[in-house]
């Protein structure tokens, strides 16, 4: 380890977080109702321009209405080349409850896009008053905010999550697909003949990951936009669990089951983190860094990945 220590994220489950477009009120009580861990209720892509103000005024009203119980409240602002973004944050601190959490930022393109949404918020939360201190989430989904992904992880205190969106991702970086995440059809290595598909978003999602882990960020998988295709949903998600995300998106409510079982550690792994710990305490006791488990090397580094999946476990448990 580095004498800099590396911070440790926001200790909550953020294994599903369940989108719904601030136009469509009948979907607020359903959301609530949810099994996801995050609701974003959103105001930029899925609210058409017409809709921005009706939004706003309905996400106001369902944070004061609506019981959304032990749910994260986050509310996904427009972008900061949009001249919807100021009064976003204006309204929603001088307006709704105390029950707001969070406000996600899409399109972050560097540290100073951070920063202008704080020092409002910080203003506005002074004047009103207001306890409870809003957390941030940004979204990278731009050739810049992959290019300055460091700076934007390490760019404010209130800075709690961090997402990879796939669908804008791809038409910053000129991709050649319509898809949003998952497989992609011509991205893939020919041998004798055969195709076998690589996974476009593996470096992003990597350097997402590696910065997040450096400034004590939680790193989550975007959108998965087939929601008929559950299997890939699950390929997608298995992924990004195994480089260290601790969540994915639900843009449909049958994505929330299958999110919260992948990023939920199952009871076999579990008790594998635990026989492993134990296997090194009995080494510890006999003077030894390394011993062996069910064949394989185990050893102190052993313990901090063991120790990953246990704390996760318990943290979902509560
Ligand atoms: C690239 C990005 O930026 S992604 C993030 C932004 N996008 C979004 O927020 C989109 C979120 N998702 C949606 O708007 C919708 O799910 C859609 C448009 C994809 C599909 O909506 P529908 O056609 O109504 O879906 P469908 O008919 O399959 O819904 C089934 C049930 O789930 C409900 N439902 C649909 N979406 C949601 C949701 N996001 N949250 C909770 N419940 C929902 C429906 O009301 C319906 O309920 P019912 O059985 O009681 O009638
Ligand atoms: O906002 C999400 C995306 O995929 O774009
Ligand atoms: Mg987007």
């Amino acid at each position: 380890m580095s004498f800099r220590i590396q911070p440790t994220p926001a200790a909550r489950p953020n294994r599903c977080q369940l989108f719904g477009p601030g136009s469509r009120t009948a979907l607020f009580e359903k959301m609530a109702a949810s099994a996801a861990d995050v609701i974003n209720l959103d105001l930029e892509d899925s609210v058409a321009p017409s809709d921005k103000d009706t939004a706003r005024a309905n996400i106001i009203a369902a944070t004061h209405d609506v019981d959304w119980g032990n749910k994260y409240l986050s509310v996904r602002i427009n972008g900061l080349d949009t001249p919807f973004w100021y009064r976003d944050v204006v309204e929603l601190l001088e307006q709704s409850s105390d029950r707001l959490d969070q406000i996600m930022i899409p399109k972050v393109g560097c540290a100073a896009d951070v920063y202008a949404v704080d020092a409002l918020v910080t203003s506005i939360e002074a004047a009103k008053g207001r306890k409870k201190r809003i957390s941030f989430e940004v979204i990278i989904e731009s050739a810049a905010g992959i290019a300055h992904v460091e700076e934007i992880a390490a760019s404010s205190p209130r800075l709690q999550a961090m997402s990879l969106g796939a669908a804008d991702f791809a038409a910053s970086m000129g991709m050649s697909t319509t898809g949003i995440g998952g497989t992609q059809e011509n991205y893939y290595m020919l041998r004798d003949g055969a195709q076998y598909w690589s996974d476009p978003w593996h470096w992003a999602q990597s350097a997402i990951v590696a910065a997040c882990r450096t400034h004590g960020v939680l790193p989550v998988d975007g959108p998965f936009g087939d929601f008929s295709d559950d299997d890939g949903f699950r390929a997608q998600a298995r992924r990004s669990a195994t480089l260290g995300m601790v969540g994915k998106w639900a843009i449909h409510p049958k994505q929330v089951a299958l999110a919260n079982e992948v990023f939920t550690p199952s009871e076999a792994a579990v008790a594998e983190a635990r026989e492993i710990l134990e296997a090194m305490e009995a080494a510890k006791a006999r003077g030894e860094g390394a011993t062996v488990y069910k064949g394989r090397l185990v050893d102190i580094a052993s313990i901090k990945q063991a120790e990953v999946i246990v704390r996760q476990s318990e943290m979902i448990a509560g």
